[in-house]
Formats: C-alpha cells, sequence, structure tokens
C-alpha cells in the first residue's frame, strides 16, 4: 500500500514547519520529569490559575447559575448566591438562544457584543459598533482568523515583533506567509524605533515580499513593554505610509505595573489623530478572559474589534466564523462579565474589588521581585516588566558554555535552560523559542508563581545559575 493522506511523510508541508515553543521541547522535558516524581514549577505557560491563582468569586457564581438554570427555581438560591449574581445570570440566560448548551450567532451573542462596545466606548470615548466585534475561543482564535484572512501565499509578508509571542510565527507559516521581523530595543527597555520599521519593510520588499500587515503587542509578551502615546501614534502614522492593516493584541491591557505608561488602546490613538488617518488605517484589535486579573485561560473567551474594515470584508470574516457555528457560550458569559463589571453600590462590588486589586496589586510585586532576582544573579541583565505576565531575563553565556551546548546539538539558551530545568525544577521557555538577535540568549520566564514561593524560586535560580557561570567562565 502506499503512503496514506496522514503518514507524516505526506502531511502538509505548512503543518510541519509550524514551530510553537510555548509547549516545546522544554515542556515536554519537564512534562517527562514530572511523571518521574520530580517537583516542577511550571512558569512557561502564563496560566495564572494553574498556579494557585483564585477565580474571581462573582463570574464564578453568574457562569454556575447559568450552567445550572434549575438551580435559579430553587427557593434557597439567595441563601447560597447574592442577589447580584441571580439577576446578572438571568440577564445572561436571556440573551442566549436557549442556555449554555445552544449554539450562539457565529459572531457570537448579540447583547454580549454590545457589552463589548459599551465597554470600548467608555474605554476610549469613541463610539464602538457591535456588528464590528466578533467573540471568539480565545484571543488565539481571532488572531487565526484574521491572518488567515491576510496572507494569501508565500509572498505576502506580516511586520512582527521580536522577541514575540509564538502564536504569530507559528500561524504565519501554517498559512504560508512570510514573517517579517522588526527587532525591539533591549537597551531601550524594549522600545520601538520607527526606523527598523522601514529598513524591515524595505529589505522585505527587495526580497519580493509584498507586506501587507503589523503586529504589535501592547503590553509585550515575552518582553512586557508598554507602548507610549507616541509610540502608538508613530506606529499608526508608519501604517498609514506604508498601507498596512494593523494588528493590535492587546490581551494584557489589564497588567500594568508601572505608572509611567498606562495602557492607551491602538484605537483610541487611531481616532484621537483623525483623518485621514482615522478614516483610513485598518485596525483589528484583540482581547481576552485568559489574562488581566481574570486569568480564565480556560475558558476560551476573547474578542476581536474592526476598525475601518468594509462591510464586504466584514461578512466574509463572518462567513468564515459560521463554518466554525459558534464560539464558545459560557466562555461569552465571562466576557460579558469581564467588560461590563459590578458598579459601586452592587452587593457584589467590594469583594469583586478586594478581588482584582488583590491579584493585581501582588503580580506588580511579583514583578518587582522576580526583576531584582534576576539583576542580582551573575552575567544576567533584565528590563523591568512594565506589564503582561513574563520576565525575560538576559543571559550573558559565557564561550564556553556556548561551545558546550554546541557539543551537546543544542541552542546556547536551550541548552541552558534544560540544566536549569534538571537542577531546580524550574521550567522555563529559551528566548530563541521567542526570536532574539543574533548571538543574545534570553528565557522567558512568567511572574505567576505564588508571591509567598518567590524568594524561594529566586534563590533556586541564581545558586543554579551562578554555578553554571563559574563553571563555564573563561
Ligand atoms: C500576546 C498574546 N496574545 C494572545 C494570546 C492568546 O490568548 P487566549 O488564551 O485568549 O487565546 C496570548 C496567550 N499567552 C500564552 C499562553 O500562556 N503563555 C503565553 O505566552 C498572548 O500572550
Amino acid at each position: 500500500m502506499g503512503l496514506k493522506a496522514l503518514d507524516y511523510e505526506t502531511m502538509n508541508e505548512n503543518v510541519k514547519k509550524v514551530q510553537y515553543a510555548v509547549r516545546g521541547e522544554l515542556y515536554l522535558r519537564a512534562s517527562e520529569l514530572q511523571k518521574e516524581g520530580k517537583k516542577i514549577i511550571f512558569t512557561n505557560v502564563g496560566n495564572p490559575q494553574a498556579l494557585g491563582q483564585k477565580p474571581l468569586t462573582f463570574p464564578r457564581q453568574v457562569v454556575a447559575l447559568c450552567q445550572a438554570p434549575f438551580l435559579l427555581d430553587d427557593p434557597n438560591v439567595g441563601l447560597i448566591f447574592p442577589a447580584d449574581a441571580i439577576a446578572r445570570a438571568k440577564h445572561y440566560l436571556s440573551l442566549t438562544s436557549g442556555g449554555l448548551g445552544a449554539y450562539s450567532d457565529s459572531r457570537g451573542i448579540p447583547g454580549v457584543r454590545k457589552e463589548v462596545a459599551e465597554f470600548i466606548e467608555r474605554r476610549d470615548g469613541y463610539p464602538s459598533d457591535p456588528e464590528l466585534i466578533f467573540l471568539t475561543d480565545g484571543a488565539s482564535k481571532g488572531v487565526m482568523q484574521i491572518l488567515n484572512c491576510i496572507i494569501r501565499g508565500q509572498g505576502d509578508g506580516v511586520l512582527v515583533p521580536v522577541p514575540q509571542y509564538p502564536l504569530y510565527s507559528a500561524t504565519i507559516s501554517l498559512f504560508g506567509g512570510s514573517l517579517v521581523p522588526y527587532y525591539l530595543e533591549e537597551t531601550a527597555n524594549w522600545g520601538l524605533d520607527v526606523n527598523n520599521l522601514h529598513e524591515s519593510v524595505a529589505q522585505a520588499r527587495f526580497k519580493g515580499i509584498t507586506v501587507r500587515a503589523m503586529v504589535i503587542i501592547n503590553p509585550g509578551n515575552p518582553t512586557g513593554q508598554c507602548l507610549s502615546e507616541a509610540n502608538l501614534r508613530e506606529i499608526l502614522n508608519f501604517c498609514y505610509q506604508e498601507n498596512l492593516v494593523l494588528l493590535g493584541d492587546e490581551v494584557y491591557q489589564q497588567n500594568i505595573y508601572q505608572d509611567k505608561r498606562p495602557f492607551i488602546s491602538s484605537r483610541k490613538v487611531l481616532m484621537d489623530m483623525g483623518p485621514p488617518i482615522s478614516k483610513e488605517v485598518q485596525l483589528v484589535s484583540f482581547h481576552t478572559v485568559s489574562k488581566g486579573y481574570w486569568g480564565e485561560c480556560g475558558q476560551r473567551g476573547g474578542y476581536f474589534e474592526m476598525t475601518n474594515i468594509p462591510p464586504k470584508t466584514v461578512d466574509e470574516i463572518y462567513k468564515i466564523a459560521s463554518i466554525s457555528l459558534s464560539p464558545n457560550v459560557p466562555a461569552q458569559i465571562f466576557m460579558g462579565l469581564m467588560v461590563n463589571p459590578l458598579k459601586p453600590g452592587d452587593v457584589s462590588y467590594d469583594q469583586f474589588v478586594r478581588e482584582s486589586k488583590g491579584i493585581l496589586e501582588s503580580l506588580r510585586r511579583r514583578a518587582r521581585i522576580m526583576t531584582d532576582g534576576f539583576n542580582s544573579c551573575k552575567n544576567v541583565v533584565c528590563n523591568f516588566t512594565e506589564g503582561a505576565m513574563y520576565s525575560f531575563p538576559q543571559l550573558r553565556l559565557p564561550p564556553k558554555a556556548i561551545e558546550a551546548a554546541k557539543q551537546a546539538g543544542k541552542v546556547p539558551d536551550v541548552f541552558y535552560c534544560l540544566k536549569l530545568l534538571e537542577a531546580t525544577g524550574i521550567s522555563t521557555v529559551p528566548g530563541s523559542g521567542f526570536g532574539q538577535k543574533e548571538g543574545v540568549f534570553h528565557l522567558r520566564t512568567t511572574i505567576l508563581p505564588a508571591e509567598e514561593d518567590m524568594p524561594e524560586i529566586m534563590s533556586s535560580f541564581k545558586k543554579f545559575n551562578d554555578e553554571f557561570m563559574a563553571q563555564y567562565e573563561d
């Protein structure tokens, strides 16, 4: 018999080219060690509730009642659930077309899309149209849907920041497009120099690539930088001049750990710039319930909002969304709750504020502990985590360590991270999985381990690192 369609040899070559380091070699090795009984601290994924973060109470109460509406008929329901959770559950159930078990519209529940639009209006001060908001199974699916519409073949390029979150490199590869890198400047706190953008586009065009879109991740993953309003204006100007669609990945907009650069959405800056730019530049912005102080990664809830996208294109995107029938309906309720939060005076408001503030303040402290911890280590330098959930220290590996990695057939930062994992159980992602300048090495970890565990984790890291650097120093 000849080779079959799902034999590796005959598979879609684009599938085989894809790499996704966040769950790559290190994660697989860590899982093996865990099976052998070794205690592993999985800091490879921005997965807060896997590291002990408690879910916010109110959203879970509402969704629990939506999942089990018979509880609403129980005369004792008020003894267990607060009145505002009961009221909100009834509100969302009335928006669905038959409860959480029924498909919704392929763009999501209209009433929830309206709540998203109202959130955006409150945040940015400009009208937002629910018809241009699609709910998705996490931001990942939204990103993939939009990139699928943009990439027509190998000749189409997408500008992606380096280091980047490999959802972008993997998806561009999967769809057979070309990733056009623009390098963030580590010495400028991962700042973005617009001159780099022009250079990247010129180089791509020289190779015959048509650059069609640009991705920004703000706050950054893995780099944690927050873009300034001035930076966003430069980027939008650049997209206007180069006729590029801007994909604004803003999933960490709640995760801000400094006051110098608060989050400002790409859409607000675009609208502030006024015509012609505010009428011309095509923007798609992404958000999720996986991050922030929600951390509801497993629910798979997200949205994207389209700005200056023609109705015919929106119809095509709707058509493709229809193939998957319906976004995850429980996750849509979480999205509605996230964008339409409790208000002062609501029964559950104080508890919600206490819980959410507690999480954010702790994340801010952990960002500081981790950055200072890394900067206390030999041959390690680390920019402060201004936002998002990650720390991305630079590892100044001695030449002997690089040689040892070569002998082991490993990329230097993979070699280092494997040694770190074996010695300490700390599972990280090598910087090579996110892209980095030639000859510069990093690792990515999250700032998510429990605050009380942080000092021990950092001292365990420092012990390993300083011994490693001493072992290979010249
Ligand atoms: C920048 C960015 N965009 C989108 C997503 C996807 O989020 P959804 O859960 O909504 O699909 C992630 C997830 N961050 C991954 C997951 O954990 N660690 C990471 O780097 C992300 O970091």
